[in-house]
């Protein structure tokens, strides 16, 4: 976990976004039955056609209504564990939703309006900004995409993508999937091009909420490793031996 100095006090955050009313909503005459108090951080769902009962309350560690942009969420509760990452920390960023909640246009987003591009490409300009800063100090960034489909693993950056991948466990690393391509990369763009190609060997189908529904959970994982060349050892690789050499890991995952 994080810590507490970049981070705040807790080491796991739980945000609400709520999504506008889509057109098949609107055309069904849909009511919002949704509101937030973003404040308080506090959630509000009534239940239509009872207005007498009070509303049932849900309070977060952040909410983000549907004037909210991505660009709020990120600097409010992405940077400071993508910063976190650049210092040597694990991180993880995890979308879950029903299906058509706004998980990829969180995760993903869209380059217009540049407010809501998505946590991924930020996250990716957010590492590139740092590495730039950074003195002393070498990185190596490498970048894997999988999807869960049907409970089969499958290799979004691979030659083929419908080929099944096993899961293993290693006593020290955890869960991973072996011969997963994991690609390097030296740029944003680079990284862009990657999330796109990823993107669409994904499976989708549409569902009844959602038109460009992906039909699966997927992970795309940025792997960093940090080597310090200077004569000091910055405090996080204080207790390694040399190379002072650290891999950190920032998962961003949406799921269903
Ligand atoms: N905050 C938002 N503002 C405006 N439009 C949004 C917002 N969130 C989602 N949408 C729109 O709602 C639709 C569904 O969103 P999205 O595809 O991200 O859902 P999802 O949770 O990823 O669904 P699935 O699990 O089916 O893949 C899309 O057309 C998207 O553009």
């Amino acid at each position: 976990a994080p810590s507490n100095v970049t981070m705040g006090s807790e080491s796991v955050k739980v945000v609400a976004r709520c999504r506008p009313l889509d057109d098949r909503e609107k055309t069904l005459c849909c009511k919002m039955v949704l509101s937030m108090d973003v404040h308080r951080c506090q959630c509000f769902i009534e239940k239509p056609g009872a207005q007498d009962e009070p509303p049932k309350q849900f309070t977060f560690d952040g909410t983000y209504y549907i004037n909210q942009t991505t660009e709020q969420l990120y600097n409010e509760i992405a940077y400071p564990l993508i910063e976190g990452v650049t210092e040597g920390y694990n991180g993880t960023i995890f979308a879950y939703g029903q299906t058509g909640s706004g998980k990829s246009f969180t995760m993903q987003g869209v380059s217009e309006p540049a407010t809501q591009k998505g946590v991924i490409p930020r996250a990716f300009e957010h590492i590139f900004e740092s590495i730039q800063c950074a003195e002393n100090t070498k990185f190596l960034v490498r970048a894997s995409y999988l999807e869960i489909y049907n409970e089969e693993v499958r290799d979004l950056l691979g030659s083929n993508t419908k080929q099944k991948h096993e899961l293993k466990e290693h006593p020290e690393r955890g869960v991973y999937v072996p011969d997963l391509t994991m690609l390097t990369v030296h740029s944003v763009g680079e990284c862009e091009r990657i999330m796109e190609q990823g993107w669409k060997n994904r499976a989708v189908a549409c569902t009844l909420m959602n038109k460009d529904s992906s039909r699966s959970h997927s992970i795309f994982t940025i792997r960093l490793e940090i080597c310090n060349t200077g004569k000091y050892a910055i405090i996080y690789t204080k207790t390694l031996t040399k190379p002072c050499l650290i891999c950190v890991i920032l998962i961003l995952l949406c799921c269903s």
